[in-house]
């Protein structure tokens, strides 16, 4: 018998309508409206995001010159606006209109609860530690392999936030317990607003675009921790990240076709630029599972350690790398990152389109129904 989560999930899915999720003109003009009331101010870099989105979505790709470097102000506003390259005025109206909307509802969650504004984040998942100027950032679900639910998403960038923030040199994703992270919680599927599905795969997208994009955003060396099997999210997000060690027991696995999705985490990009489109052909659409050693000898991981030791090797390496001078580690971040930031936005923006179809698909809807109802493994 199926649950009545699954049911409803089901119901819903038959359903929803197959109408494209694209931003019109009169979301945008309410947008731009629904910035002017936000009580809180929303800090200088998302303001500036915001900016870039806008001019985009109003006169397309940056063609002012470049302010001189005396005129900060100005020259920052350009910086992000010609960040956006050829990003189609489309996309980045779309991209406009969910940034607002997810800074309104932040705000909103936010109102009645005293003190909520000051408060450092207490996370339920996840523990963040600082230490010898590394900030540990463990995902901490062991019972549910780390599967990533609503909440963590949007906790994980709120401790990415804070992390790029403070006063460490190297930020640190592991996991605890015996797997890595076993990629999107499958039950996030099953928690359906009063807006039906459409509203679910809207609220998705938001979370997953800002998500994925404080990944390519985040300013200082990023490195995976990986001490166990990987799924899915788990996996894509690792071309993202500086440096990735693995224990000699964690896998790799991107079952998006058995799953009836298709990658994200800016992985249709970086896999076949690391390993070579026939490699990541076979893990991105067939779903073949790498071992450490695989990942390795393909360039996803950086290096393998046994299982045994890897605690212990992996952390004295990071803490000689973290007594390295911050801010050139930061800067040759930067320079890597900056080639090709714009590309990754944009391929962000992609993959979330393509996938917000997949989550309306009936293939979809099977696989994740077949998991939850107990029917399949992967
Ligand atoms: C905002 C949307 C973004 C979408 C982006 C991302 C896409 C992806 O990440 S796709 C990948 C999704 N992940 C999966 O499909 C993995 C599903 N899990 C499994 O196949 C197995 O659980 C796994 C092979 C990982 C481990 O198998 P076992 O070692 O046999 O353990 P159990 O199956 O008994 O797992 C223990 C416990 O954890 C729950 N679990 C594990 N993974 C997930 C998951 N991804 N979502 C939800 N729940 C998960 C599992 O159900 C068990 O729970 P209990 O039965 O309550 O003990």
């Amino acid at each position: 018998m199926l649950s009545r989560e699954v049911s409803s999930f089901l119901v819903q899915q038959m359903h929803m309508s197959q109408t494209a999720m694209r931003a019109s003109h009169k979301d945008f003009e309410t947008a731009v409206n629904q910035m002017k009331l936000l009580k809180k101010d929303p800090g200088n870099e998302m303001k500036l995001k915001l900016y870039a989105l806008y001019k985009q979505a109003t006169e397309g790709p940056c063609n002012m010159p470049k302010p001189g470097v005396l005129d900060l102000i100005s020259k920052a506003k350009w910086d992000s606006w010609n960040a956006l390259g050829s990003l189609p005025k489309e996309t980045a109206r779309q991209n406009y209109v969910e940034l607002v909307s997810s800074l309104s509802s932040s705000e909103s969650s936010s109102q009645g609860k005293p003190g909520a504004d000051s408060k450092q984040p207490g996370y339920e998942t996840l523990v963040v530690t600082s230490e010898d100027g590394i900030t540990k950032i463990m995902l901490n679900r062991p019972t549910k392999k780390n599967a990533i639910t609503t909440q963590m998403y949007q906790d994980i960038v709120l401790a990415l936030e804070a992390a790029g923030k403070d006063d460490s040199t190297i930020t640190v994703l592991t996991g605890n317990g015996d797997y890595y992270c076993s990629g999107n919680d499958l039950n996030n599927f099953t928690d359906i607003p009063p807006g039906g599905i459409e509203e679910q795969a809207k609220n998705n997208a938001i979370l997953l675009r800002n998500f994925v994009g404080c990944f390519i955003d985040f300013p200082k060396p990023l490195v995976a921790a990986v001490n166990g099997p990987a799924v899915g999210i788990s996996v894509t997000l690792l071309g993202l990240f500086d440096i990735v060690y693995a224990s000699d027991r964690a896998t790799f696995h991107t079952p998006f076709t058995h799953l009836g999705q298709s990658p994200e985490g800016c992985s249709s990009y970086t896999f076949p630029k690391i390993m070579g489109p026939a490699k990541a052909a076979e893990m991105l659409i067939f779903g073949k599972k790498l071992t450490a050693r695989e990942a390795c000898a393909q360039g996803l991981v950086t290096e393998v350690f046994p299982d045994s030791t890897f605690q212990k090797e992996v952390w004295t390496r990071l803490k000689a790398y973290s007594k390295l001078p911050p801010n050139a580690m930061r800067t040759s971040k930067q320079l890597i990152r900056n080639v090709e930031r714009e590309k990754l936005h944009a391929t962000n923006s992609e993959e979330i389109s393509a996938l917000q179809g997949r989550w309306r698909s009936e293939e979809c809807t099977n696989a994740v129904m077949n998991f939850l109802s107990r029917k399949v493994k992967l």
